[in-house]
């Protein structure tokens, strides 16, 4: 499920961009993908050039690895329930800061992480910012509910496809040992009233439908720019 399309230097200067929000002291979520990756690597740069003293806590297999590759110190939610930030991508996200995540099958963990932060930045490029969200929304479901699951997310509208591994026969396996479902949904009126129906689907994990961003980095042709939600 992901966007091949998406320009890597743009990717990379958003993601840069976001590193430098992170100051002494403070406990960050580490988000997952080929953009928040780049801010991942520049903390990791700072560590090194700057000494900066921060802690992280990764979303997936992915962000623990690559932290760890670049020497930046990693705790929990269990040990800092509280987070100061949390940077992430995603794959699109609408002119209102409605955000569709888990291109990568890491959405829960993500949410659960952002959720857990007092200030939560997306990375992105411009190809990800959209007029309204049409991106297929990937719904993390355990293994036995994905027919119920399938169905109820037909009954609410969607094309549900469970996505299958690369390199791998069979569906994908998140790292909460899960499957997932990409749901086609056409062009998305209402993100907020269809999340909440499909958080109501017994079997449904978590999906990727985020209500929660406060700034996002986007790196455009002419330069970044910073959108910051309204107070809430
Ligand atoms: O599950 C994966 C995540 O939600 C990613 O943050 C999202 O798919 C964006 O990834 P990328 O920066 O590689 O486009």
């Amino acid at each position: 499920m992901k966007d091949a399309s998406s320009n890597s230097a743009a990717k990379k200067a958003a993601g840069e961009a976001a590193a430098e929000l992170v100051r002494n002291g403070m406990v960050v979520g580490l988000g997952t993908g080929s953009t928040v990756a780049w801010t991942i690597k520049r903390l990791g740069e700072r560590v090194r050039e700057e000494d900066l003293d921060f802690c992280g806590v990764p979303t997936s297999f992915q962000a623990e690895q690559l932290a760890i590759e670049s020497n930046i110190r990693l705790t929990s939610l269990n040990q800092h329930p509280v987070l100061d930030l949390a940077i992430d991508g995603a794959d699109q996200v609408d002119i209102n800061l409605m955000v569709i995540k888990g291109g990568g099958a890491a959405h829960t963990r993500e949410k659960v992480v952002s959720c857990s932060a007092k200030w939560f930045v997306i990375v992105a490029d411009q190809s990800k910012f959209v007029e309204r969200l049409t991106w297929p929304v990937p719904v993390e479901v355990i293994p036995i509910a994905f027919r119920l699951t399938g169905r109820r997310l037909e009954e609410l509208g969607g094309k549900p496809v469970l996505r299958q591994g690369l390199r791998k026969d069979g569906p994908v396996i998140t790292d909460n040992g899960n499957f997932v479902m990409d749901v086609d949904f056409g062009t998305i009126e209402d993100p907020r009233s269809l999340a909440a129906k499909i958080s109501l689907i017994p079997g449904v994990v978590e999906h990727g439908i985020f209500d929660n961003l406060d700034e996002l980095y986007l790196a455009r042709a002419g330069g970044m720019e910073r959108i910051k939600r309204a107070l809430r």
